[in-house]
């Protein structure tokens, strides 16, 4: 019989994230770090960081990645899945480089990498794998030889990433007045990027018209729509729009952006509005400065009432989720079937990022894909 919490090859899992500020001191710094060679106008910096010194100069984002941390070790620990967990970050401290280091002093020798963000995009994918090749880098030039690094597939499909939100949804539908809630619509939303990003996310056959990003969205989107009516008996109309548009005025990015559509929305006579962050995994800045803040002001002011539905967080379900993708991995490095969990119509996605997977603007080496340089 199949051990079900075997976890070899891995002999560690390592939380890959984005990183935020933990004080006002740090804002400039961390931006600094985001930005860095990205050409993001002056103007939107500016802004920017007016969001993080309203909530102190502090990014959730940190404390939601230590909660997730603590739920990981508990549904571990629960199944007996015996594999300790590090976490880095691309643009605060934890940095990367420095839990690899920490991992290769620790004798870790195979790594799976779970990123906290759910879609194929460069921003959610590729720009880690090219965090991971740096530091393997930096830690090779210091003379050490750093763990192999696996980064686990994308899960915006899994159901337990799916359920969690659709609960979400329904709570939020049964938080609006009884009078304006048959008439809501969901408003799905995630990270707006370049098209010209958008177009080319995933692998190469699902290139054009918004690729992956866009696809993976709207399948999520339709399940979640679908678990909703199943829950309410209500159809609830929806739609993907999204949020948080940065770069020069003049490059396209996705649209329509959720001020915008709720604009569009009021001025239809729709009664009520659920946005649903689909495209988050916690309750970054994104969800408390862009949705609770900027766009329920939108809201106010249009006479509109709005919910908005929380974000997966550390739901167990989610944790849970985490320990059956590195099993799964697990199973598949060892040659042995598994079952591979995955709602709707897309499929469970790539282990491997194939050559030409989200490719960057400025071809760099990437770890974890079929183009790594480190086998
Ligand atoms: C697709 C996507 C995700 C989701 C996937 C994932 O989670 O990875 C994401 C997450 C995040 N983005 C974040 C913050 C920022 N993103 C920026 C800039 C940008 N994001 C982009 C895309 C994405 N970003 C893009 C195309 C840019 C333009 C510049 C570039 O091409 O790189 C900037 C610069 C200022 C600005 O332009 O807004 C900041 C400060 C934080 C932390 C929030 C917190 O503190 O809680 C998180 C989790
Ligand atoms: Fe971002």
């Amino acid at each position: 019989m199949p051990d079900e919490s075997a976890t070899s090859p891995y002999d560690a899992l390592l939380l890959l994230s984005f990183g935020g500020p933990e004080g006002p001191d740090d804002v400039i710094p961390f931006l600094e770090n985001v930005t860095r060679g990205r050409g993001i106008p002056r103007e939107r910096l500016k802004e920017v960081g007016r969001h993080y010194y309203l909530f102190d100069g502090v990014s959730p984002i940190n404390e939601q990645n230590r909660v997730l941390l603590a739920a990981l070790r508990e549904d571990f620990a629960g199944h007996g899945v015996d594999l300790p967990v590090y976490w880095g970050n691309r643009n605060w401290a934890p940095y990367l480089t420095d839990t690899l280091r920490q991992l290769t002093a620790d004798g870790r020798r195979r790594v799976a990498v779970l990123a906290t963000s759910a879609y194929a995009s460069y921003s959610g994918c590729r720009q880690y794998r090219e965090n991971l090749a740096d530091a393997l880098a930096t830690l090779t030039e210091e003379g050490l030889t750093p763990p192999k690094v696996d980064k686990l597939r994308h899960y915006f499909n899994h159901p337990g990433f799916v359920r969690p939100m659709a609960d979400g949804v329904v709570a939020a539908l049964a938080d609006l007045p009884e009078d304006v809630r048959a008439g809501a619509h969901i408003a799905f939303t995630t990270h707006s990027i370049p098209t010209a990003a958008a177009d080319t996310s995933g692998p190469e056959p699902a290139h054009g018209d918004g690729g992956a990003y866009v696809a993976e969205h709207l399948d999520v989107a339709r399940l979640v729509a679908e678990a909703v009516r199943e829950a309410t008996g209500e159809d609830h109309p929806w739609e993907l729009v999204y949020q948080s548009r940065s770069g020069a005025p003049g490059t396209p990015w996705l649209e329509p952006d959720i001020c915008d559509h709720l604009e569009t929305l009021h001025g239809k006579g729709v009664s009520a509005v659920v946005m649903a962050p689909i495209g988050f995994v916690s309750d970054h800045m994104e969800v408390l400065y862009d949705l609770d803040t900027e766009a329920t002001a939108k809201a106010a002011e249009l006479g509109l009432p709005v919910r908005r539905s929380p974000t997966v967080g550390a739901d167990p379900r989610f944790a849970a989720a985490v320990r059956d993708l590195v099993l799964e991995r697990a199973a598949a490095e060892r040659g042995e079937p598994r079952e591979r969990c995955a709602l709707g119509t897309l499929g469970p996605s790539h282990d491997v990022c194939p050559v030409g997977c989200c490719p960057a603007r400025t071809p760099r080496p990437a770890a974890a894909g079929a183009d790594s340089p480190y086998a």
